[in-house]
């Protein structure tokens, strides 16, 4: 970073969300020298509390912005946020919001921030999967404004995926297929469940551990039943729809994508996660069969998702992969492998890998996007 960007208007970050991921960001944001820092961060809300502090006494490094945030008074308020920061754009200051939670209601007011020219940073994957109309709203309310919407972290986390593929596309590349492992939870829970071994550890133990690592979402039943990995598929053929030629259905939302989930029956619906561990173990003997039964043919299995543009198909579910097959030999960790098959990335693909999930990778997703803006 230059030592120009000291004469350069600041831009000023509001952050909503300081969990798990917002608070590495927070960290991430803060470390980056402050004589060389192109942001101010002036804003922080939890799902109770805010703090706003303004673009003259902005947060510091080492400041203790997490008690000074549980202690304030002040009752977290998107509204008041909202009016707070569009006044800021009316005095010609350089606005972004940074969510980093996984809430409907905080993707709902996208537009409302976007028209007013305030720009949007996030992970979560809400606005760009859910209902069409709010993505349509978006695009829209950015379009106008010029406010940008980044959302790179919310498919592969830190992993470059959205933006190679906007400038395939934006160069005239044809996307034939994209296919891969899209979940760091269920590349983790697979890759140290099959291994191509008729046993292993217990289904149930993998899971629990892929929580503790921070890869799940805030529900680990969001994951196993496959909708996360649906709505990274969604957020990918939307951009793919947006503005080319393509015989993908249009998706109404991610429930449109055909999903096999991996939720036993009698576990469908339980409302916290920690419940949700504590039944699991009830279905180890139902996993410990398949995982026999893929390794009879001397295969492994593991979760993929695929966006078939030439077929006109979105899909994700559980497949079994030969135990030589790059998705058996070359995953570890939470890592994704992404494959983009396009008509100059053919008859080899174009491939991404690396961990697709935790917090370090997931905030500099989100802090690189934030960067773009400068
Ligand atoms: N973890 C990962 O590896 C990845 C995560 N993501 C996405 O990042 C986002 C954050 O994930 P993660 O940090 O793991 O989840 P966490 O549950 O740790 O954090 C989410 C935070 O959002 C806060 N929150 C919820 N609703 C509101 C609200 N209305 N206003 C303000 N704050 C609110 C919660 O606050 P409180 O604590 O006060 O209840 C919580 O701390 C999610 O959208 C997830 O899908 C994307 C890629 C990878
Ligand atoms: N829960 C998600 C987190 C990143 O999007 C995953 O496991 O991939
Ligand atoms: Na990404």
């Amino acid at each position: 970073m230059s030592s120009a960007s000291t004469n350069q208007q600041k831009i000023l970050v509001a952050v909503v969300g300081v969990g798990l991921v917002g608070s590495e960001f927070i960290n991430q944001l803060l470390s980056i020298p402050q004589n060389l820092s192109p942001f101010k961060l002036i804003s922080l809300t939890s799902s109770s509390r805010s703090l706003f502090t303004g673009k003259d006494a902005p947060i510091q490094p080492n400041d203790p912005w997490k008690s000074r945030l549980a202690s304030s008074e002040a009752p977290a308020d998107l509204k008041a946020l909202t009016s707070q920061l569009t006044q800021l754009v009316a005095s010609k200051e350089r606005v972004a919001l940074v969510d980093n939670t996984s809430s409907d209601d905080v993707a709902a007011l996208y537009p409302t921030w976007l028209k007013e020219g305030i720009n949007v940073i996030t992970p979560n994957k809400k606005a760009f999967s859910g209902d069409a109309q709010l993505f349509t709203d978006i695009v829209k309310a950015s379009q106008e404004s010029g406010a940008k919407f980044l959302n790179e972290a919310t498919v592969g986390a830190g992993l470059p995926v959205i933006a190679p593929l906007k400038e395939l596309l934006a160069t005239g590349d044809k996307i034939i297929k994209i296919e891969g492992v899209f979940s760091g939870t269920m590349s983790y829970i697979f890759n140290e469940f099959s291994t191509g071994k008729p046993d292993g550890p217990a289904f149930s133990s993998v899971v629990a551990v892929a929580r503790e690592k921070g890869y799940t979402e805030p529900h680990p039943a969001d994951d196993l039943n496959g909708f996360d990995v649906a709505r990274k598929l969604t957020i990918l053929s939307r951009l793919i729809s947006t503005g080319s030629q393509s015989s993908l259905p249009s998706l109404q939302s991610f429930a449109s994508v055909q999903t096999a989930s991996l939720i036993p029956a009698p576990l469908e619906g339980i409302p916290t996660g920690d419940e949700f561990i504590k039944r699991l173990p009830e279905f180890d003997d139902e996993f410990a069969k398949l995982r026999v039964e893929a390794s009879k043919e001397n295969k492994v299995l593991r979760f993929v998702g695929v966006v078939d543009v030439a077929g006109g198909q979105v899909r994700a579910g559980l497949e079994k992969y030969p135990i030589d097959h790059p998705f058996a030999t070359s995953l570890g960790g939470s890592d994704n492998i992404i494959m983009f098959h396009t008509e100059r990335y053919s008859p080899r693909p174009l491939i991404v890998q690396g961990a697709g999930a935790g917090a370090a990778v997931t905030a500099m997703g989100v802090l690189g996007d934030l960067l773009k803006l400068v």
